[in-house]
């Protein structure tokens, strides 16, 4: 369709739907939204993200990447909803417009297109990418093992058909190499935020090891501030802290390698619910999730212009 007006923002939608949102989402606010192309996956679809930029050059930037896991459809669709909110609250909301007024802000909807799509063909439940390589009958990497920080440590596996597999080696897969050389080549992200489902968690690195990043302290309280905010909006609780000691023990995680690489303003979500839906939460959850999962984040992106 030509246009964003009849796309529906409380319910899940396809790779297709979502791409074709992208493309008239970017025609509609061309003054302030538009679209890269970082790379492709192993199946060759585009791996897309929208760049919010108000002007200036090579501002400092915070990066939000959703759908890292395919199976988690409600980081989607809270990744649609927040780029529509960033677009409708610049200029009337006071610390978005600050925010991009210094800062851009880059979101990745769809981390992982080629498990995207498979959960809407053959299997919802599927979790990590497609990728495939020559005598491993197994298929699929978890692209949340297969970053440099903590690679092949304890919390990832080393078998192939494990839904934790870390792959042959860093950044082997090309959904994750794409990030990694965007952000890399960018070299002013100062916050990353990675959107999962699901427990209602808001967390800090590290996740490979029990030992506490330097500004602990301060992850801490902006998490405790975040979680607050979230819970204001309709009263869902989540807890907070390091992943390590919070959930458990995860290595080759994105969040400790982008905190390894100077972003030290990295945050996972794990979204709506706690177990009762799980990865099904069903659609009438969307925009509720999204509104609350905003001003946690919009806690953060306000901090990160601060600090
Ligand atoms: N989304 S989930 O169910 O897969 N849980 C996540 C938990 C998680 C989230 C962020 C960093 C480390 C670990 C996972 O990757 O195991
Ligand atoms: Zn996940």
């Amino acid at each position: 369709e030509r246009s964003t007006s009849s796309f529906s923002y409380s319910s899940y939608h396809t790779l297709e739907e979502i791409y074709t949102w992208i493309d008239n989402f970017v025609t509609e606010h061309s003054d302030i939204v538009s679209k890269l192309q970082i790379g492709h996956s192993f199946e060759n679809r585009s791996i897309l993200v929208l760049k919010f930029s108000t002007g200036g050059s090579r501002r400092p930037a915070i990066w939000i990447d959703s759908g890292i896991h395919s199976r988690e459809w409600i980081t989607h669709a809270t990744g649609i909803w927040i780029a529509r909110k960033i677009v409708s609250e610049y200029g009337k909301d006071r610390v978005i417009t600050d925010v991009l007024n210094a800062m851009d802000i880059f979101l990745e909807i769809v981390s992982n297109p080629d498990g995207f799509a498979y959960t809407h063909s053959m299997n919802r439940l599927w979790r990590k990418n497609k990728s495939s390589r020559p005598g491993i009958f197994c298929i699929g990497v978890d692209l949340n093992r297969n970053w440099k920080s903590g690679f092949g440590g304890n919390g990832s596996n080393n078998n192939p058909c494990s839904e934790t597999y870390h792959g042959p080696s860093p950044q082997s897969e090309p959904e994750v190499a794409a990030v990694v050389d965007f952000i890399m080549s960018h070299g002013n992200v100062k916050a990353l935020i990675s959107i999962h489902s699901y427990s209602q968690m808001l967390m800090y690195p590290y996740g490979h090891s029990l030992e506490p990043v330097s500004n602990q302290e301060e992850l801490y309280h902006l998490a405790k501030d975040a979680v607050q905010a979230l819970y204001e909006v309709h009263g869902i609780e989540y807890i907070y802290g390091s992943i390590s000691t919070t959930l458990y023990v995860a290595s080759g995680i994105t969040v400790d390698w982008a905190y390894d690489s100077g972003i030290k303003y990295s945050f996972s979500f794990e979204l709506r619910d706690t177990g009762r839906y799980g990865f099904l939460l069903p659609a009438a959850q969307i925009i509720p999730t999204a509104q609350e999962t905003w001003m946690a984040i919009r806690t953060i992106m306000v901090h990160t212009l601060h600090h």
